[in-house]
């Protein structure tokens, strides 16, 4: 348990938080403090339970048990997902979803302007300052060349960077990225770790990757999270992680590296 002086620096707290579906445990007494401004990688093998502890963050799922908190003593948990989402917490799920028959700009425009609709967005003529925090966003996301382009014309890691670019639109002090690297080609997932690095200066991260590769390149010296039948099996660099023995037999020592 942390205390007082602990938490200054602290984003989100997660403390002894269970989720059973139909008898199945698929969170265990999971706990997981994360700082400011860090950026978290979070692996694990199949079924250990990174998509319901991101759901239970978001809250998409309910804990059974257990505390979770944000920023300063924030209790999520009685909160629905829209309430977390205006708190500051936003998801990217690993499949984007952009209006393919829209541009790049007004897709960054849509999620600019929250829920006031697509068709009210597209008819109203963005201000200047919108404009403007729509430039930046696409060079953040390095898709200015790709501005006026549909987005279901995009290859795939530049539909995922738009997403990204999606999510920045609400600035959010927590991001939770779902396998942002999956079906990329290496060049896109070199770009896309150099992106989330990026972004790490201004926001906090929680990246959930199965790509080791990608999660050496974004760990660099911060932490890396093990999950195992719901709960933490280990914290550690990227090397200390790799090098246990524990983390060798379930995840690593199962053919994936
Ligand atoms: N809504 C649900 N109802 C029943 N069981 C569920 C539900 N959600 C998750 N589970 C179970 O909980 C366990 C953890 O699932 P979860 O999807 O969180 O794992 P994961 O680590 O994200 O897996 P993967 O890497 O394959 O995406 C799995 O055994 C899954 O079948």
């Amino acid at each position: 348990m942390k205390l007082a002086a602990e938490k200054t620096n602290l984003l989100l707290l997660v403390e002894d938080v269970s989720k059973t579906f139909d008898g199945f445990k698929a969170i265990s007494n999971l706990t997981f403090y994360l700082d400011r401004g860090e950026l978290r990688t979070v692996i694990g093998p199949n079924g250990a339970g990174k998509s319901t502890f991101f759901d239970l963050i978001t809250g998409r799922a309910k804990p059974d048990t257990g505390r979770i908190e944000f920023g300063w003593n924030t209790d999520l948990t009685g909160m629905n997902e829209y309430q977390i989402n205006r708190l500051g917490i936003g998801r990217k799920f690993q499949t984007p979803s952009v209006y393919a028959e829209h541009t790049v700009f007004e897709n960054l425009l849509l999620s600019l302007q929250g829920p006031r609709g697509v068709f009210a967005t597209l008819w109203h003529r963005p201000t200047s300052t919108e404009r403007d925090r729509i430039d930046a966003l696409l060079r953040t996301v390095r898709l200015e060349a790709k501005r006026a382009v549909p987005a279901g014309r995009l290859a795939h890691g530049e539909k995922q960077w738009l997403e990204l670019g999606m999510l920045l639109a609400q600035d959010p002090q927590l991001l939770l990225v779902d396998e942002p690297a999956a079906g990329m080609t290496d060049d896109e997932t070199a770009r896309t770790g150099d992106l989330l690095i990026s972004l790490a200066e201004k926001h906090s991260i929680i990246v959930v990757e199965h790509d080791m590769t990608f999660v050496r390149q974004i760990a660099r010296d911060g932490k890396v999270t093990v999950l195992h039948q719901g709960t933490v099996l280990c914290e550690g660099r990227f090397d200390e992680v790799q090098a246990d023995e524990r983390v060798r037999e379930v995840y690593l020592g199962r053919g994936k590296h």
